[in-house]
């Protein structure tokens, strides 16, 4: 098991990756301090194109911080991070200095990324219809007619087009969830990311949420999940990145880093977190 994922390591005069060939997401000496507190600590992180990258780790260890900076909603205080071997935010030139790109390209690399957070963040306001095209019309300058069947073909994808002229009062906070997924969907971004999706749910409201992301995984989406549902991780994650105090542990497939021996700090947390039924899966 390597501690990092195996990464590209180009010849400094070699051409930048070619799209079709760079991962998803590349995270290169991440850090990010808020104030004194050092939370991620030179991150070195790929995420291959295509699969399901779960982000596992015990409370506070940084996995939401990461994933926000991925996202670019925080921006990291050291290192880069390209998407699909394009620089998100900082460039670093050949001296490893690092410069801020202009607010066009940064608009432009993350309308690439799509993201679902815990809370859904719906408009109360809209039907599940309009919130899944109130971006598309408004962002993307799509007529409001073609946004409602790309937004209805979403909806059918998270299993829920018979609920199109509900609003979000009258739905459970599963399909509310789904809700979010067909939203992000109907962006069509290159790589989705979650941040602890079913945290907010009851148990029972869990279930259809992780199948729908399930769904998503098998048909070859690129997702990066942070989650705390091992047996969902162990059982879809393609790839698994523990984080401990704001350092990547390990990084490797599910047989990798939850066979035996596990590494003790996993261990520890999973002694900590094991979901119900997960403890079969490993
Ligand atoms: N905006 C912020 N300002 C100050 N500290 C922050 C901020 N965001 C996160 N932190 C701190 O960074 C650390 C990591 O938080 P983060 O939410 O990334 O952890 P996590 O692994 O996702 O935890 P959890 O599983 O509980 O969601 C925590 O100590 C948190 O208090």
């Amino acid at each position: 098991m390597s501690s990092t994922a195996p990464t590209r390591t180009p010849h400094a005069n070699s051409p930048e990756p070619h799209a079709a060939t760079a991962p998803a997401v590349a995270v290169k000496g991440v850090g990010k301090t808020f104030g004194a507190t050092e939370v991620l600590k030179g991150i070195d992180l790929t995420v291959p194109a295509g699969a399901t990258t779960c982000l596992i780790g015990p409370s506070g260890s940084g996995k939401s911080t990461l994933l926000r900076c991925i996202a670019f909603l925080e921006e990291a205080t050291k290192g880069t991070i390209t998407i699909k071997g394009d620089p998100l935010g900082f460039a670093e030139a050949a001296n490893g200095q690092r410069t801020r790109l202009s607010p066009q390209n940064i608009r432009s690399v993350r309308s690439r990324i799509g993201m679902v957070f815990q809370q859904f963040n719906l408009w109360p306001h809209m039907t599940a219809l309009g919130n899944v095209c109130e971006a598309l019309v408004t962002v993307r300058k799509m007529k409001r007619k073609e946004a409602e069947e790309r937004g209805m073909a979403q909806l059918s994808r998270v299993g829920l087009e018979h609920r199109a002229t509900h609003y979000p009062s009258e739905l459970s906070g599963g399909q509310q969830q789904r809700v979010a997924i067909a939203r992000a969907l109907a962006l069509d971004p290159e790589i989705l990311l979650f941040d602890e999706p079913t945290a907010s749910l009851d148990p029972e409201l869990t279930g259809e949420v992780l199948n729908v992301m399930r769904d998503l995984a098998g048909s070859g989406m690129t997702l990066l999940v942070v989650t705390h549902e091992i047996g969902f991780a162990a059982t879809v994650g393609e790839s698994i990145a523990f984080l401990d105090h704001g350092r990547l542990l390990l990084n490797g497939t599910p047989r990798e880093v939850f066979g035996e021996p596990r590494h003790p700090r996993l261990a520890q947390f999973l002694e900590t977190y094991l979901d119900r039924g997960a403890a079969t899966l490993l």
